[in-house]
């Protein structure tokens, strides 16, 4: 994205709180207006969860962090800005009053996204000078670690504006599902609603407690939904005939009374003590901010896994990484290298929160898979890509020697650097540092033979995958050998 890269956060709540921490990290300048004097505190908090989370959600470096400042005026927070995100409480008359003070100040050309979970972006522009400029940005909490956020334009609304928007809110990793038709509380939040209506209903009537309505969705339909919604869920549910024999199946249920979503519970202190209640014998025992960490923990492992894949959510973080790739100094083609006379950057990532162990500090596997991935990455700079594979030849990894030297906290962000100790026929032999920092953390020696996957014997590499190998080997043979290639080290 080219332009300014400054944002103002307009109510640093819970939702306020998770875009400072999203924009900040994605290398954006950030300032927050919210007259509550625990503010500050509260997003360092938030802050202080973001940064053990994202970093690690993807396989590429984020931009360095963005300085978030705290502002005593909106005419202050939003002075130079691109972009302003709205997440005061839900209340339309406190948005519109807001709003009257923001169009006096809002710098030309800037947007306005609003958090707002219900509200029509024509309920917002009411009475508002600029109008347009006033877009629903609606997010999911958290906000630093969900792509999904629901854009939704009014007809006031120029083309390049919605496609600018969309522009900014994929800058910062997000994915921004552009919704035309205005709808009280927009897709996901009417269907989240549905779901909490009943929800209630099976707790005031008596049929399950909070808890038990938990196990019900994440043992069952939540982990399907994470990864492929409802109608693709359902397709699969119709067996071999798909969804129309789906529908024929289970068309009849809904003349049937499996649902009261028309009517709505009423919140009576009866049921909010119940619910309540309920809840605290359920999760009491952790503090908010633990739940985050749980919760925080358990979607990285969800996603990252899904960017393996590259599906649903994963296919985001990936299209994250390929954009910020040539910013992290990574190249695929060794003739794209800067400087062949030093080790070459093969790495520059975080380490994922699902890599850590009971110790607090990456795991010992893991670093095995970091080398790996650098391994990978150099065997594709020469020329050993997907194609050159599927064509037959690759390489197998013979033998590795891992020191592990300082460690490696969540989210922390590393790079990889590799020399090429022999490069030559059938032979690869590789070095890699793995630096925080100024920190060594480990070294990682590993020995590759080059395969014909057909023979799954050793064979000689494809001429230009030897020329492009011969051009890296040449230039790091001028390098000094590291002290601990070929040695054993502490055991000896
Ligand atoms: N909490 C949630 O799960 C989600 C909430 N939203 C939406 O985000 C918006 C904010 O919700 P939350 O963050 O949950 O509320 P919150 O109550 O946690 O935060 C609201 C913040 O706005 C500040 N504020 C109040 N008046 C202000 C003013 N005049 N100027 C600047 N700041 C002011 C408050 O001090 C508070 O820090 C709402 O529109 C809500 O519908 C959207 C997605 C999810
Ligand atoms: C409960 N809620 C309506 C505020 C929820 C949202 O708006 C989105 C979310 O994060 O679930």
């Amino acid at each position: 994205m080219t332009g300014v890269r400054k944002a103002a956060i307009i109510g640093g709540g819970v939702i306020g709180g998770g875009w400072a921490a999203r924009f900040a990290l994605n290398g954006w300048e950030v300032r927050v207006f919210d007259p509550d004097p625990e503010a500050e505190r509260k997003i360092g908090e938030v802050l202080a969860n973001a940064r053990r989370a994202l970093p690690g959600l993807g396989n590429v470096a984020l931009p360095e962090e963005g300085p978030i400042r705290f502002c005593d005026s909106l005419a202050e927070a939003v002075e130079g800005v691109t972009w302003v995100q709205e997440s005061v409480p839900e209340r339309l008359d406190l948005k519109h009053r807001i709003y009257g003070h923001l169009m006096a100040v809002l710098p030309e050309g800037a947007l306005v996204g609003s958090s707002t979970s219900g509200f029509k972006p024509s309920e917002l522009q009411e009475g508002q000078a600029r109008a347009g400029a006033i877009m629903v940005a609606h997010p999911f909490n958290p906000v630093y670690l969900l792509p999904l956020v629901e854009l939704v334009s009014s007809g006031a609304s120029a083309p390049e504006d919605i496609v600018r928007a969309q522009e900014i809110l994929r800058d910062i990793g997000m994915y921004p599902l552009h919704i035309k038709a205005e709808i009280d509380a927009h897709i996901a939040d009417r269907l989240l609603e549905a779901v909490w209506r009943e929800a209630l209903w099976l707790v005031k009537d008596g049929v399950a407690t909070t808890e038990e309505i938990d196990e019900a969705i994440r043992m069952g339909f939540g982990l399907r939904w994470a990864q492929m919604g409802l109608f693709e869920t359902y397709r699969i549910a119709g067996g071999e005939a798909g969804m129309a024999h789906f529908i024929a199946q289970f068309g009849p249920c809904l003349e049937w009374p499996w649902t009261k979503l028309m009517d709505v519970p009423e919140l009576t202190d009866e049921l909010i003590e119940k619910i309540a209640a309920q809840s605290d014998a359920q999760s009491g025992a952790h503090s908010i901010r633990e739940l985050e960490r749980i919760r925080d923990t358990n979607l990285v492992g969800i996603m990252r896994r899904l960017r393996w894949e590259d599906w649903g959510a994963g296919k985001v973080i990936r299209e994250g990484d390929a954009a910020r790739e040539a910013d992290a100094g990574l190249v695929r083609h060794v003739d794209d290298v800067k400087d062949l006379s030093k080790p070459v950057l093969t790495q520059s990532r975080a380490v994922p929160l699902e890599w850590l162990d009971y110790n607090g500090h990456m795991t010992e596997s893991r670093y095995l898979e970091a080398f790996a991935d650098a391994t990978d990455r150099l065997m594709e700079m020469i020329g050993c890509d997907l194609a050159y594979i599927e064509a037959g030849g690759s390489y197998f990894t013979a033998e590795t020697h891992i020191r592990h030297l300082d460690e490696a906290k969540a989210g922390e962000r590393f790079d990889i650097r590799t020399q090429v100790l022999v490069g030559e026929g059938k032979k690869l032999h590789l070095y890699h540092e793995m630096w925080a920092g100024e920190r060594l953390c480990a070294t990682g020696e590993h020995f590759l033979l080059h395969v014909d996957l057909k023979t799954r014997r050793s064979a000689p590499p494809a001429p230009e995958l030897e020329v492009a190998l011969g051009k890296l080997a040449r230039a790091h043979a001028a390098l000094p050998r590291p002290e601990a290639a070929g040695k054993v080290g502490r055991l000896s």
